[in-house]
């Protein structure tokens, strides 16, 4: 086991490396970084060594404990420093993690934009992601309902690139206006402040009722796209649409994409809810571990581009965040890379201390009209000066890799020193002054501007429906399920009739069947038809199921969490086989144990053996923290038998849709905690045939493979245990299963 103060030195190492590897934001940051392993004094914050640190000086002998002195400055010290550590949470979007990692362009894009980012290809530039919840506090669980913030601070040649994004393409309004209505609206009531980090009550639903131009977005966030797997397999979206300008000065308007390396999985419901509080940091320890295990994410970057000429060549207003530009009509065209490749050392200066502006662009980037995001524009800047004071942008994190200067000084925690007797321009001396066109100064695109001055959108903003109906209509048939049980869920917390009665009325215009569906469920009013008329149309490419397939001929299990479930007796054979293939494929096989001390292999003397230990217990972990399960053969499934967690555990996972996978003895655990469901085809206990019904892999004998070398062949068709197992891994869920009913007669 790694040592504190080894840990400690090699994260420092780290930094070294990474500053001799020419990543520059490394190399920025590790001036600033300190180790707390170092053998260096412990010191006041002044510099003075301290000798104790556990008793405040005060009138005290042996016998008797006097009144502590105010004149401890070092107790005093102590104490007011802490008293001072928190610094307000963000007003949206508190609950966060972050990592660090680098961007690659494989193809320039110097056609549409003149941004070096984006058309050197040579460029390795460095990035800081932090990915949010949006309604939760800062101490909120990780697996609510909501949207996921995807935020990128790209530290450029030329400057800071924020690209403010979220996991979903469209927003809840148009106008930035709106903004603190939405989130007064979506946030805990102002009367009792519940509920804590969900949209399941009357003012989020009133409010999305009173404003149709949520539609679209609001059946995005009842599908599975906001109870994510994890962030490394959500999409990312710039929701905005911004500007490129080419080198001739040509204006393109785009918007931004993160595709996912891993494919786009979501938990399942009841699986969301359980983990809030069986581990409400479920998605922060799976990037973290996902990151120490090397099973870097990786996000493919695209563009899709309208040239200015089209901008009136569509039926909806191109500048309307809450539609997206279907990608029959506009391909995305994809890039670029991104990989996130290394955790932060210390979460409040890095994670929390991150700042992002909408506002920060380089040039060949550009703000379009849209006006949520000149808004936003306005906001984020300002936000920060009330969470992180008016010099926030030279905290380490947040400062840029190329040389800042300029005539802004002071202010609050000024930490860099100008030399030099002038602060202003034009100055004698010519001193700092602006950049020319020519050598990168920032020029902003000509756009001819007129009109009235009035408070109102263009006419196109007014249609809302449209894209919610295709939104639906792209939908497979599992995953409308979801979205019908997921507004069953919202609305049946709402306990005030005129929110769920009018909500239905509002979904009967997206479509007549799911608003039937859900009346029935929340007690509303049947709707007999649609108020509006109802399109057939669908887009590409916007169903996770039709997004995954393209995936699923090459499954990738890289950071998936196998739990192996033994006690003393477990088949050795099978476990190593199917443990070793675990980490070879880079997925991470996890250990849990009858108990977290030795236990025996079903052919080890247990005098004799030193046996292995499991990295759990079962009473510590749950299902919910891993995407499959496998169960060896051996003696040890009668123990498992015995505990009524284990029978459970198989139950949750077959109800969570996740591959199982059992040999031998085990496989009658399964049949016995499956009871319920005797039609479920599973392999016979003195056969070598594999069987895969619904994602349950069963064999009664295990077929050792040649060599593991050779590697695993998750395929459809594969014969061997091993192959068809992690193919289902690779696969994510059985949504086959669910569509069958069976998992309804499995109680869990
Ligand atoms: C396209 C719609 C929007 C998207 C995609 C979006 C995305 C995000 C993300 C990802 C964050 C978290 C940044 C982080 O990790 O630190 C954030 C924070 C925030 N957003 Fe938005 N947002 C949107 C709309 C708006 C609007 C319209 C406003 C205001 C007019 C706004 C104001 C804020 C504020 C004040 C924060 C907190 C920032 C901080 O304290 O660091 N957002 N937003």
């Amino acid at each position: 086991m790694t040592t504190k103060a080894s840990a400690g030195l090699h994260k420092l190492q780290e930094v070294v490396q990474g500053a001799s590897s020419g990543d520059k934001k490394l190399t920025d940051l590790a001036r600033d970084t300190a180790d707390v392993h170092a053998p260096l004094p412990f010191t006041t914050d002044h510099g003075v060594k301290v000798s104790n640190t556990d008793n405040w000086l005060r009138l005290a002998d042996e016998k008797n404990t006097g009144p502590s002195l105010l004149e401890d400055q070092i107790a005093r010290e102590k104490i007011t420093r802490f008293d001072h550590e928190r610094i307000p949470e963000r007003v949206v979007h508190a609950r966060g993690t972050g990592a660090f990692g680098n961007f690659k362009l494989f193809e320039s894009a110097e056609d549409v934009t003149h941004a070096g980012i984006l058309t050197d290809t040579s460029r390795n530039t460095p990035v800081f992601v932090r990915f949010s919840t949006v309604q939760g506090s800062k101490g909120s669980a990780d697996t609510v309902r909501d949207v996921r913030g995807f935020a990128t601070k790209f530290y450029t040649d030329e400057g800071i690139w924020d690209l403010v994004g979220n996991n979903i393409p469209v927003f809840f309004i148009q106008d930035a206006v709106k903004f603190p209505d939405f989130v007064h609206a979506v946030k805990p009531e102002p009367h009792n402040e519940i509920p804590q980090a969900q949209t399941a009550h009357n003012n989020f639903w009133d409010f999305e009722y009173m404003h149709s131009e949520s539609t679209h977005m609001f059946m995005w966030a009842m599908s599975d796209r906001a109870i994510p797997r994890s962030f490394r397999m959500m999409q990312g979206f710039g929701v905005n649409t911004f500007v490129l300008v080419n080198k001739e000065g040509k204006r393109h308007f785009v918007k931004f994409h993160w595709l996912p390396e891993l494919g786009v999985h979501s938990l399942a419901w009841d699986e969301a809810l359980k983990l809030g509080g069986q581990d409400p940091d479920f998605h922060r320890k799976d990037l973290m571990e996902a990151i120490d295990n090397k099973a870097y994410p990786k996000y493919k970057f695209g563009i899709q581009v309208i040239p200015e000429e089209k901008e009136q060549d569509f039926e909806f207003d191109i500048l309307d965040a809450t539609k997206i530009w279907p990608e029959d009509l506009v391909p995305v065209r994809y890039i670029g890379e991104m990989e996130l490749n290394r955790n932060v050392d210390e979460f409040f200066p890095q994670t929390e201390q991150v700042a992002f502006c909408t506002s920060h662009i380089v040039p060949g980037i550009e703000f379009s009209d849209d006006p949520l995001l000149q808004g936003r524009n306005f906001s984020y800047f300002d936000t920060q000066i009330s969470r992180l004071g008016a010099n926030w942008e030279e905290l380490p994190i947040n400062r840029p890799v190329c040389p800042v200067l300029n005539h802004n000084r002071d202010g609050a925690m000024r930490h860099k020193i100008t030399q030099g007797t002038v602060n202003y321009w034009p100055n004698r001396f010519d001193a700092c002054p602006p950049t020319k066109p020519e050598q990168g100064g920032f020029v902003s695109y000509p756009a001819k501007a007129s009109g009235i001055k009035a408070r109102m959108v263009s006419n196109k903003f007014r249609e809302h429906h449209k894209q919610a109906q295709m939104f639906y209509n792209t939908l497979q048939e599992h995953e409308r399920l979801h979205v019908q049980n997921a507004f069953a869920f919202e609305l049946d917390h709402c306990d005030d009739p005129t929110v769920y009665n009018r909500m239905v009325e509002r979904i009967s215009e997206i479509n007549l069947e799911l608003a039937q569906a859900v009346a029935t469920k929340v007690g509303a009013p049947m709707p007999e038809k649609s108020t509006r008329p109802i399109t057939a149309e669908k887009f590409k490419n916007v169903s996770q199921a039709e997004i995954n397939s393209k995936l699923a001929e090459h499954p990738i299990v890289k950071g998936r969490r196998i739990a192996i479930l033994i006690g003393d007796g477990y088949d050795s054979v099978a476990f190593t086989a199917v443990k070793t293939a675990a980490l070879a494929l880079g997925a991470i096989p996890v250990v849990i144990g009858t108990k977290r001390s030795p236990i025996h292999a079903a052919h080890e003397d247990p005098q004799a053996g030193k046996g292995i230990i499991p990295d759990h217990q079962y009473d510590g972990q749950r299902s919910t923290m891993f995407d499959a399960t496998f169960i060896p053969g051996g003696r040890h499934v009668k123990q498992l038998d015995e505990i009524g967690q284990f029978r459970h555990w198989i139950a949750e996972s077959f109800g969570h849709l996740k591959p199982l996978g059992a040999i031998g003895e085990a496989v009658n655990l399964v049949a016995q905690a499956l009871s319920n469901l005797p039609s479920l085809e599973l392999s016979s206990t003195s056969s070598t045939h594999v069987v895969d019904a619904y994602g349950v892999v069963t064999a009664g004998q295990f077929h050792q493979p040649h060599s593991l070398t050779e590697g695993v062949h998750m395929v459809k068709d594969a014969k061997d245990f091993l192959g068809k197992f992690y193919y289902r891994v690779g696969n994510h869920r059985s949504y086959d299963r669910e569509m069958s009913g069976m998992p309804q007669m499995v109680a869990y």
